[in-house]
């Protein structure tokens, strides 16, 4: 292999919540490992977005999902980074002329975490119980099993929601479990919630590095990384999204697993009040991912009656 020998640090672009960080130094840690390095060869470079500077208004009524993403693209369009550490579940399908999006570390649980402070679980949620949730896509679905359940909007990290929780406005919650696991909080009272209950968003658990395409030093250093499992999972998931022209308005779901050579990739559509859920699987070969995903969500679509991807907040 053509060990490149940076002779500048390679700058690492990432957000500053906990969760990033954590994502960051794990994509050094791997490099430094691969490359035989010293931490001393990477520089991880905090950049604040958007998204994380607007903290007081609900995600949706503040924009698409660049929100957390574009100022972190623009720093390594003009250089400022030379690669960026995404969660892949908050990336656009699309990325700007001059970066790819082609680099994934080994993915996480792909599950959600049911989180309440007495530990129970979702079944065990007495009726008409408050739970706090930002993603349209757990609301969606969890009104849709639970139309007895009230939602209420809940942003913040972790520790935030968990004292939200202790101060009553919400007696549940829901995280990803590749989230907690990779913070290593063990201590939050979580259930996870299976994929058949819950099937999770898109990329859910991946990790993304992004990089300017004409970039070789980055590209040599990350096809060292490179998880090709998790790549061919998240080509038919991100394919599937594409198709359904996905964005944070839209409830969505997707997940693949792979056995052998071949794909499976299950989705649902739901509307944004939980009162219709469109689901369906399709299996081929891994080869074939982006195909498969865009004739699932080409299925679910002529299933959809016209008006159902309609902005609904319900109450
Ligand atoms: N939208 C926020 C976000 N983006 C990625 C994760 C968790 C980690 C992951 O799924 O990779 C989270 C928080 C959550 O859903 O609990």
């Amino acid at each position: 292999m053509n060990l490149p020998s940076p002779h500048a640090p390679l700058k690492i672009g990432t957000r500053g919540s906990p969760l990033a960080l954590a994502q960051a130094n794990e994509t050094r840690d791997r490099l430094a490992r691969a490359f035989e390095l010293p931490f001393e060869a990477f520089t991880i470079v905090v950049i604040k977005t958007t998204g994380d500077r607007i903290i007081d208004r609900p995600l949706k009524e503040i924009g698409g999902k660049g929100l957390f993403t574009r100022e972190i693209e623009d720093a390594m369009l003009s250089g400022d980074i030379d690669i960026a550490v995404h969660s892949m579940k908050d990336m656009p399908t699309l990325q700007p002329d001059g970066l790819l999006l082609d680099t994934y570390l080994p993915r996480e649980d792909v599950r959600d975490a049911f989180i309440a402070l007495d530990g129970g679980t979702l079944a065990a949620l007495p009726e008409g119980s408050v739970v706090g949730t930002s993603s349209l896509r757990r609301r969606a679905q969890l009104l849709h099993r639970r139309p007895d359940l009230r939602i209420v909007e809940f942003r913040g990290n972790v520790q935030t929601r968990l004292l939200k929780l202790e101060r009553g406005v919400a007696q549940a919650t829901f995280l990803a479990m590749a989230g907690l696991n990779r913070l290593n909080m063990t201590d939050v009272p979580r259930t996870p919630v299976t994929e058949d209950d819950m099937l999770p968003a898109v990329a859910q658990g991946a990790i993304g590095i992004e990089r300017r395409s004409d970039d070789a030093r980055a590209a040599d250093m990350l096809a060292a990384i490179h998880d090709t499992p998790t790549g061919q999972r998240l080509a038919a998931e991100r394919a599937f999204l594409a198709a359904l022209d996905g964005s944070c308005e839209t409830p969505i779901a997707g997940l693949a697993t792979l056995d052998g050579d071949t794909l499976t990739l299950r989705g649902e559509i739901l509307r944004t009040d939980g009162s219709e859920a469109l689901s369906d699987a399709i299996s081929g070969p891994v080869a074939d991912g982006p195909k498969l995903g865009r004739a699932l969500a080409e299925g679910l679509l002529s299933r959809a009656a016209t008006d159902f991807f309609d902005w609904k907040t319900g109450t």
